[in-house]
């Protein structure tokens, strides 16, 4: 396997990048008159303005060449005819399926059609929300369904959780639908005062059926329905589970029609298309999910097919790796200005970092250059009063994605264009900044004396070119909203493969679930901890001592 530094467009970059350097944002405006219209795309609802980076033509095509050199045209093909790419754990990675269902037929994987499982499936899910919605699902003592709780984590929880949020306009009134991920017990805890336990429906979304944090909160929500009322029996008029594990569901007290599949092929935080997202299926009503589906698909199709220069994820993929490797960005922000996808970044955070946090090549080999960067962020206009500080005067260059619909759900006076201009003047100031002239000739306005100015105009300057994407539709809904989530995942493949590592694994988290056993071991017993490090023999002694 070759490190990315052994490509020869990678080498051409780096060349580049020292072209590059010289040459403002604003010059690139100013020299092209087109090319606002040059650098926008379109796909799936969504259009991407990509003008405002530090590319020129000659960038675009080299990273072009990158990702072809990379091998980007083989690693699309293999994902969507299901082969293995996620080599360490030797399976498909088919997200991609779940959403292809409905328009396509059949896809073959090691000789099963497993669409005809997605589709049986989202049947199994249909008949499930339609039960509850109907009031035909009652509780043990006749009651119908008010509230579901799901107890999930990781890409088990808030995948579902951002997407049932960012639908709100779209949410039924009868049901309303919860989660809880924490082993924090105030999770759970809070959660359960608010619910009745007789029209209270858990699901208990766990892919391994194995996972710390969602056994005892699924139990924990078992103890308080069986010490309110509830018996062993009717267990099962108040949990389900979505769980590839039916074994460890049943045993748990689950009716096996209750358990929804998952598959070894569907990746965590790649798995809200799948049962997985059946409390949003639930929040939002199974026609709503289906146009999620299609949203999605939408992209997969555009992501499978449009060439690669006018390809969102390639673009977007391609444009970040120029940012991190070649001019050393450590972070990428999200900045959605749109109230009901404020925890987006919280999502695309763990897709991202949980996929291209990794430190080897395909084939085990250290690698070479930097990896996945931190992804971060928040709703705008809040986070204008908070970080953008750093956005626009910090030492560390910050790429921007901003992410905005063109219309509100809620139209209430000139909010929604004060957002929205919001939205444009952070991208504008990122890019042209303010130079000392004009902060000098800006006090000189306002009757600054002369020593004034000296002393305030440097601290006023803002030195622009700061790269940003925008990326707009015209209003959120659950197919923009499925294809904006498709799009970055699509955008984190296109930099594992050209990094060359695998995005699909996650061994890092596994040494930290391992120590928490040992550490709790030690917390509940008379261990002997002689032979830890003094810090966390410490640390383990205030603990107990706070338990004495
Ligand atoms: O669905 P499960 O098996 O409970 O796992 C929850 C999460 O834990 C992880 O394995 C990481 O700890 C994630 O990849 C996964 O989404």
């Amino acid at each position: 396997m070759r490190s990315p530094t052994e490509l020869t467009t990678w080498k051409k970059l780096a060349d580049h990048q020292q072209e590059m350097n010289s040459i403002e944002m604003k010059s690139l405006f100013e020299a092209d008159p087109k090319r606002a219209e040059k650098y926008t795309t379109h796909a799936a609802g969504w259009t991407l303005d990509y003008a405002k980076n530090r590319a020129n033509e000659k960038t675009l095509s080299l990273l072009t060449d990158l990702v072809k050199e990379a091998g980007l045209e083989d690693t699309i093909k293999g994902m969507f005819s299901g082969a293995h790419i996620n080599n360490t754990e030797d399976r498909s990675v088919l997200h991609i399926a779940l959403r292809a269902s409905q328009a396509q037929e059949s896809l073959m994987v090691d000789g099963v059609n497993v669409l005809e499982e997605v589709r049986a499936t989202l049947k199994q899910m249909e008949k499930f929300v339609a039960q509850l919605h109907s009031g035909e699902w009652k509780g043990h003592t006749g009651k119908t369904i008010t509230d579901v709780v799901s107890i999930g984590i990781g890409g088990s929880y808030l995948g579902p959780k951002v997407v049932a949020e960012a639908l709100t306009p779209y949410k039924k009134d009868d049901i309303k639908v919860h989660f809880v991920a924490n082993i924090d017990g105030s999770d759970i805890t809070g959660k359960l005062k608010q619910l009745n336990p007789e029209t209270t429906v858990f699901v208990i979304s766990s892919k391994t059926f194995g996972t710390l944090e969602t056994l005892s909160n699924a139990n924990a929500a078992r103890d308080w329905f069986l010490s309110h009322g509830g018996s062993e029996a009717s267990v099962s008029k108040h949990f389900a589970a979505v769980s590839s594990n039916v074994k460890k569901a049943v045993a748990f007290g689950m009716a096996k029609e209750n358990i929804f599949p998952m598959w070894d092929w569907v990746g965590g935080r790649y798995s809200l298309w799948s049962a997985i997202g059946l409390p949003v299926a639930i929040a939002v009503g199974m026609d709503n999910f289906y146009e999620l589906l299609d949203g999605a698909h939408q992209m997969d199709e555009h992501f499978r097919t449009a060439p690669f220069e006018e390809n969102l994820p390639v673009i977007m993929g391609a444009l970040g790796v120029w940012y991190i490797n070649f001019h050393n960005a450590q972070t990428h922000a999200l900045i959605p200005y749109d109230h009901y996808l404020r925890a987006m970044p919280a999502h695309i955070q763990q897709l991202d970092m949980e996929s291209n946090g990794k430190a080897n090549l395909l084939n085990g080999d250290g690698v070479e250059t930097d990896t996945g960067p931190i992804i971060w962020g928040g709703a705008g206009t809040n986070g204008q009063h908070a970080y953008h500080q750093l956005l626009h005067q910090g030492t560390r260059l910050v790429p921007v994605d901003f992410i905005a619909p063109l219309a509100s759900h809620n139209p209430i006076g000139e909010h929604h264009t004060q957002l929205f201009a919001n939205c444009l003047s952070q991208s504008q100031a990122l890019m042209v900044g303010k130079t000392l002239e004009q902060a000098e000739q800006e006090l000189r306005d306002a009757g600054a004396t002369t020593d004034q100015v000296a002393k305030i105009a440097p601290h006023k300057v803002i030195k622009g070119n700061r790269p940003s994407n925008t990326l707009l539709t015209d209003k959120m809904t659950p197919a923009t909203v499925g294809a904006l989530i498709a799009l970055y995942e699509h955008r984190t493949f296109v930099q594992g493969t050209i990094w060359g590592i695998n995005s699909f694994d996650q061994w890092g988290v596994e040494l930290g679930k391992v120590l928490g056993t040992d550490i709790f071991n030690r917390l509940v017993s008379d261990s002997d901890n002689s032979a830890l490090d003094a810090s966390t023999q410490a640390l383990i002694k205030a603990f107990k001592k706070a338990q004495a």
